[in-house]
């Protein structure tokens, strides 16, 4: 079930090559995270389904294309965003590129109520355990990762019930996720392979999945700083997710409100 990582061009492959590495290393060391029983964790897709644009707001202290963010205490920040109206919260959990832990997500996961989404870069079967024992309500499945296992990935997440945010950048990825019978798809702006943003490209591949008969659930994913920006999005998507611009703001509840309008 392990994806055919070789084919997996620029930043994108260097990233998922270095997880799955990690992932093989944890596994033979025997490494089980093994937070205390939590309480079943919340539906991610319910609350993306809340009337209007549900945000999405991630814990993120560093990326590939920009750099150091911020020093981000997971769980202040965490509690912060569900103060000013965030419906769910996505933790990164990939350490070299992103600075991230499943120590964060268990941190957050304790400290709010909302649905947590583990971001990180699936290229094992382990990971979606160990999402559900972290206490994740949701996995993050990339399709340019994945290709093909696409569908094998969804099927493990609903066997293991951890739900999955499918991620698309293109029209043909977009084909992969809605064959493969994702319920709950994400659009990304960034072109993971070059880091390049382009924020038409949500609207763009949103009215595409619609246009299919897509009637699950949509998510506009990364570049978004302004509440303007939004704006495009109501009506046709669910859910935004928005990292950089919050993380940095310093003002988390304020900044999440501002961006709500
Ligand atoms: O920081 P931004 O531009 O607001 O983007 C957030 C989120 O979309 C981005 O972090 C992201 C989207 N897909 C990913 C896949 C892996 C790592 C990170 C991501």
């Amino acid at each position: 079930m392990i994806p055919d990582l070789g084919r997996v061009p620029g930043v994108l492959g260097e990233i998922a090559r270095r997880r799955l590495a990690d992932v093989l290393r944890g596994l033979e060391a025997g490494e089980a995270p093994e937070p205390e029983a939590l309480p079943p964790a919340p539906s991610f897709r319910a609350a993306l389904e809340a009337p209007g644009l549900s945000l999405i707001a991630e814990v993120k202290r560093k990326s590939p294309s920009q750099g150091d963010i911020a020093p981000l205490d997971a769980t202040k920040v965490a509690q912060a965003y569900a103060q000013g109206g965030a419906r769910a919260i996505s933790v990164l959990t990939e350490p070299h590129y992103f600075a991230g832990s499943d120590e964060d997500l268990i941190r957050v996961r304790r400290a709010v109520g909302l649905p947590v989404l583990r971001k990180d870069f699936t290229v094992h079967p382990a990971q979606v355990r160990q999402a559900r024992r972290l206490g994740a309500s949701a996995v993050l499945l990339i399709v340019a990762v994945l290709g093909e296992r696409t569908g094998a990935y969804l099927e493990l997440a609903r066997k293991e019930g951890v739900e999955a945010l499918v991620e698309v950048h293109d029209a043909r990825e977009l084909e992969i996720a809605l064959e493969a019978g994702a319920g709950i798809v994400g659009i990304n702006n960034r072109d993971l392979t070059t880091l390049e943003v382009n924020l038409d490209t949500a609207p763009r591949l949103g009215r595409l999945a619609r246009g299919r008969g897509f009637d699950g659930v949509l998510v506009a994913e990364s570049g978004y700083a302004r509440a303007e920006e939004l704006r495009s999005l109501k009506g046709l998507f669910d859910g935004v997710l928005v990292g950089t611009s919050l993380a940095r703001s310093g003002r988390w509840r304020e900044a999440v409100a501002a961006l709500l309008g």
